[in-house]
């Protein structure tokens, strides 16, 4: 694709990154800029080169080729006057496991040279107050990530590396924190986001970039990328009433397949396949699943995204 021109005033702006190890090239050219006050999203496939390109940003890996600025530093050698500026939540996070969550985070705090009463605020903001006390031992994985996200978070970064921060929250954590995240980008903070998690990517991401093979493939919003996709919306009708045979002879049904107890019609022009479904047996049941982010993702890169880790809390 066209490398994106590069704003000298992005938060995050990099031009033409290349990383190799040994002869795997893991970042092949990188092109982009994260404007200040973006959520941005990066996708891709495991071993993409999400990571090693988070890394780069950090500050946490040197870069073979190409330029990169974040807040107008470049993060390598590493500049101790952007590091109380951003804010790294990593998979896996390091602890003072012996601390509870308050003494942890207040000690984080006393790291950044910030008071306790940013600890505080930070354990309020992932929704860990009432655990304040529990030592971070006996902390759940979820409520543990909870206490990472509030690391990154405590010393108020104008920029944020959010790498995979849901995989172990359960369902109503995981929106929960979706509006703490939300209430971050309102209160006009950056974020860079690695997810999994493809509904994800389309509800919070202003634009996510999909990675593959160590280059950008696609860099746009969510919504723009899903309206220039060839993506099919598919029709589900229960299959005691009309069988994939009957579908596939339906006007404008371009596949008829059977899932289940359902017939999975799809068509680019779902009304007059709607009105035909209704006229052989009614409308009772069919849903319809319009294209999502998840079907450009699958069109992109050839592949199901990797299933989430399993939630716990
Ligand atoms: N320290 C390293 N030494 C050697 N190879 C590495 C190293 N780190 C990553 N790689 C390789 O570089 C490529 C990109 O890896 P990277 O971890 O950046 O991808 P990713 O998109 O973050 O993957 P995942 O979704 O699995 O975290 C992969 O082929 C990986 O095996």
């Amino acid at each position: 694709m066209t490398p994106q021109p590069t704003d000298p005033d992005g938060a995050v702006v990099l031009d033409g990154v290349r990383k190799t190890y040994g002869r795997t090239e893991a970042v092949a050219g990188v092109t982009l800029t994260v404007a200040r006050g973006e959520f941005f999203g990066l996708l891709g496939p495991n071993g993409a080169g999400k990571t090693t390109l988070v890394e780069i940003m950090e500050g946490q890996r040197k870069a073979d080729a190409g330029s990169v600025t974040v807040l107008g530093h470049h993060p390598w050698p590493r500049d101790t006057a952007l590091l109380p500026r951003i804010g790294v939540q990593t998979q896996s996070s390091a602890f003072f496991v012996r601390l509870t969550a308050r003494e942890h985070l207040t000690t984080v705090a006393a790291l950044y040279r910030v008071g306790s009463e940013a600890a505080e605020k930070a354990l309020a903001l992932v929704g860990l107050t009432d655990h304040g006390d529990v030592r971070v031992d006996d902390l759940s994985g979820g409520q543990r990530q909870r206490l990472a996200i509030a690391s990154a978070l405590v010393h108020e970064p104008e920029l944020i590396f959010l790498d995979e921060p849901t995989a172990a929250l359960d369902p109503q954590a995981r929106r929960d924190l979706w509006k703490v995240l939300r209430d971050l980008k309102g209160a006009g903070r950056t974020i860079v986001y690695t997810t999994h998690h493809l509904d994800e990517a389309e509800a919070l991401c202003d634009r996510v970039a999909i990675l593959v093979g160590g280059a950008v493939r696609a860099l746009d919003s969510p919504g723009r990328l899903i309206a220039a996709s060839s993506g099919t919306t598919r029709l589900l009708v229960p299959a005691d009433r009309l069988t994939p045979e009957q579908g596939a002879a339906l006007p404008g049904v371009l596949r008829a397949t059977a899932d289940g107890d359902m017939t999975v019609l799809e068509t680019e022009d779902s009304g007059p396949v709607l009105a035909a479904v209704d006229a052989q047996g009614g409308l009772h049941g069919v849903q319809t699943r319009t294209p999502s982010l998840e079907d450009v993702y699958l069109a992109l890169t050839g592949e199901a995204s990797p299933a989430p880790a399993p939630a716990e809390s």
